[in-house]
């Protein structure tokens, strides 16, 4: 992930990245409604480029050789059941590791308590809304920052329940790994397990998105005295399943915690860690951490940049945040928003909550603009180099795993096609071949349905959305493997995954 020195302050954190269904009212405004004074936004002066594109890169390629030598950045993304303990172990492991002040802890304490909701004092400072405070759930995605011996790392928080799914896909789409956390009570595992339940959903989705390396916490161990039993019964049960679902079993780990306790996330030691070590002399949870290998990054390629956010920034410009697919940017940049022909001029960087000046494939951004008509700009559009725009599609093909169905897949499905921050409206306008699953290799040819545990290759199409029909920014994977993939749901559940092969109009 590239970032470079920091060159100040950052001046407003945006801390959490709302997805479209619920954002507050003035980002309604700013993405939906387009009631930002263009005149001001497009009259803010806009920077030169400090670098030529060449001399960028190399710029880049030397700060991304130092960062192999020091700490490496990824981000991660923290998936699991609703109230497997998520908030609470990054709340935690944000107060060990020395990111979260005792004065904010002992405020989260006194103000979880006073709302009747002390058990949740740890994920106060992830779940900051009032409505997530109230639900004592995650809603949308709470993005933070750590670092331990030799990684840089960006958390991003998904919200358990099933009805935040849209949310959660946004989360994941943004990392390089995953935190798995699963529940060890007694019945709490299996029904975070069982047919519907999220620990599985996630899991699916995850690896559909391009996650491969995921550290599954075995948390609440508290809840069952710390079982050793407890603790193997539940990865062998976990272990087959996430082998079927794509994760090589050496891309996968496995650790014993109690995020509430603090139990083996830096450390494990003290009264509270006393039973746990009878049986468990591995690493901690930063440990594993520290072994997690970030990808490669595409630093040559077009850069893309979904946006996963909007916001006003300071004064009258607008502030997008998504992540860095693809290629560099810097300061003074003009790029292209698509869908539409607007173009905007990056004024300012922002990573990790520092002001940069460019950033590369990999990492979380947020992008002060100016010279830039908001009307176009949405969440899910993709900026984009105008010399390289990314293709817009009405219609595309995709080879497509289906999940489990409860009704087949027949042509003109009614479905939600997911991409980035983005859902619309679309259908399976054809079944063009079904594929041995293994090979890829056509099966048959223009099947009448599609089944469960199947993969096809499909031709999808955009459905209208009232009286228009707007295309989307994606690209086939083997042009962009991270703009190429799909997930496909339909009545709340996701029904397949896939990627896209051809654009075709
Ligand atoms: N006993 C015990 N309770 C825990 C532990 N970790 C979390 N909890 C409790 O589990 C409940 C849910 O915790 P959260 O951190 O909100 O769970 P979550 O996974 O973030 O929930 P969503 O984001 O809404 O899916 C809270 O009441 C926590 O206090 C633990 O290690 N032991």
């Amino acid at each position: 992930m590239g970032s470079p020195a920091k060159v100040g302050k950052k001046a407003a954190p945006p801390t959490k990245t709302a997805p479209p269904a619920y954002l507050d009212q003035s980002q309604l405004d700013l993405s939906g409604l387009n009631l930002v004074n263009k005149e001001v936004s497009k009259a803010e002066e806009a920077p030169k480029m400090s670098f030529a594109h060449d001399k960028l890169l190399e710029e880049v390629r030397k700060s991304l050789d130092a960062q192999r030598k020091g700490k490496q950045a990824l981000s991660l993304v923290v998936i699991g059941h609703v109230d497997a303990g998520k908030s609470t172990l990054m709340g935690r492991l944000l107060y060990e590791l020395g990111r979260m002040d005792e004065r904010t802890r002992a405020a989260n304490e006194r103000n979880s308590t006073k709302a009747g909701k002390s058990s949740f004092s740890w994920a106060w400072s992830l779940d900051g809304t009032s409505e997530e405070r109230e639900r004592g759930i995650t809603m949308d995605v709470a993005l933070e920052s750590f670092s331990t011996t030799k990684r840089q790392i960006t958390v991003l928080d998904a919200p358990g329940h099933k009805e935040f799914i849209p949310n959660m896909i946004s989360g994941a789409s943004r990392a390089d790994c995953a935190l798995l956390v699963v529940d060890a009570s007694t019945g709490e595992f299996e029904s975070g397990f069982e047919r519907g339940g999220q620990t599985r959903e996630h899991l699916v989705l995850a690896r559909s998105l391009g996650v491969a390396q995921v550290i599954v916490a075995i948390n609440k161990l508290d809840q069952v005295q710390w079982g050793k039993n407890r603790y193997e019964e539940i990865c062998a049960l976990l272990r087959p399943f996430l082998t079927q679902s794509g994760f090589h079993s050496a891309k996968t780990s496995f650790i014993p915690i109690g995020a509430m306790l603090g139990v083996n996330l830096v450390a494990c030691e003290g009264e509270d860690a006393k039973q746990l070590l009878e049986w468990y002399q591995g690493p901690t949870l930063v440990d594993l951490l520290d072994k997690l290998e970030p990808p490669s990054r595409d630093i040559t390629a077009p850069a893309r940049i979904p946006v996963s956010n909007i916001f006003k920034g300071q004064g009258s410009g607008i502030s997008v945040s998504g992540r860095v697919l693809s290629g560099v940017v810097q300061v003074g940049e003009r790029l292209r928003i698509l869908p539409g022909d607007e173009t905007a001029v990056v004024k300012s960087i922002e990573v990790e909550e520092e002001n940069v000046p460019w950033v590369a494939a990999g990492s979380n951004a947020i992008l002060a603009l100016v010279s830039v008509d908001s009307v176009q700009l949405t969440i899910g559009s993709v900026l984009c180099p105008p010399a390289n725009p990314v293709p817009l599609a009405l219609t595309f093909t995709a080879r497509i795993l289906i999940f489990d169905l409860q009704v087949p897949i027949i042509a003109g499905a009614m479905v939600e096609l997911f991409h980035h921050s983005r859902d619309v409206p679309a259908s399976v306008s054809k079944l063009i071949a079904t594929l041995d699953r293994a090979s890829g290799k056509v099966v048959k040819s223009n099947p009448r349905v599609l089944g469960k545990a199947s993969s096809a290759e499909v031709q999808i199409t955009i459905r209208s959305t009232g009286s228009s029909t707007r295309p989307i920014p994606l690209e086939p994977y083997a042009a962009n493997k991270a703009m190429g993939r799909i997930l496909i749901r339909r009545e709340g559940e996701t029904i397949a995954a896939g990627i896209v092969m051809e654009v075709l109009g």
